[in-house]
């Protein structure tokens, strides 16, 4: 029984290194991300959600892709606040440049934004809607001055109605990413 059950870790790990970059060789983990395809999706102006981002990435393996509009932002802080303001007045659908073409294949889909007038971003609306995300697994996380993810919580739920949607995370503390991802059982 000893070494049949050894055998069992011993192929668990492999598999779990397959799974994560990262993971140590020494760690038997029974995480649900066995198997399950994975997509770090996000929206960025200045980079503080690309960093959260890349670094979940690193931690569960997967793909990643940024989410990017055809018309791209004013880069000047307060030009930028205006033109989200009425985008947001006007419920408006930014039309994007990323398409993912395969999304059909992903069984866990994370979604990263910052926080734009105590919302996600219009951006964010047009890709949520522009994929039928039923039955799968929608991990938003968001950057901000200071508001929560859960100001964002009611619009990725509508976005999302048929998807199973984790207890999502304000990424402002890298530091809490990795405890995070394990508390949702995706390490
Ligand atoms: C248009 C706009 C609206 C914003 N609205 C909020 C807000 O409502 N609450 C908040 O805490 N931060 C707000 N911020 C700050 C951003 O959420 C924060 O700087 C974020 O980390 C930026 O992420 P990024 O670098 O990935 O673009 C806003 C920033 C911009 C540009």
């Amino acid at each position: 029984a000893n070494s049949a059950s050894s055998q069992k870790q011993a192929a668990e790990t492999v598999t779990d290194k397959a799974n994560s970059a990262s993971a140590k060789t020494s760690e038997v983990k029974t995480a649900n991300t066995k198997g399950k395809k994975i997509l770090v999706a996000y929206f960025s102006q200045s980079g503080n959600t690309r960093r959260a981002a890349e670094q979940i990435h690193k931690l569960v393996g997967g793909d990643i892709v940024e989410v990017k509009t055809v018309t791209p932002y004013p880069t000047g802080y307060n030009e930028c606040v205006e033109v989200a303001k009425k985008e947001k007045e006007t419920n408006a659908r930014p039309e994007l440049s990323t398409k993912v073409d395969n999304m059909a294949s992903y069984d866990v889909i994370f979604v990263g934004y910052p926080i734009w007038w105590h919302t996600a971003p219009m951006p964010i609306y047009t890709f949520l809607e522009s994929y039928n995300l039923s039955g799968k697994t929608v991990i938003p996380f968001c950057t901000s001055g200071g508001s929560d993810i859960s100001e964002s919580m009611d619009a990725i739920k509508s976005l999302c109605p048929n998807s199973n949607i984790l207890e999502g995370l304000t990424a402002n503390d890298a530091n809490k990413i990795e405890p995070w991802l394990t508390r949702i059982g995706m390490r």
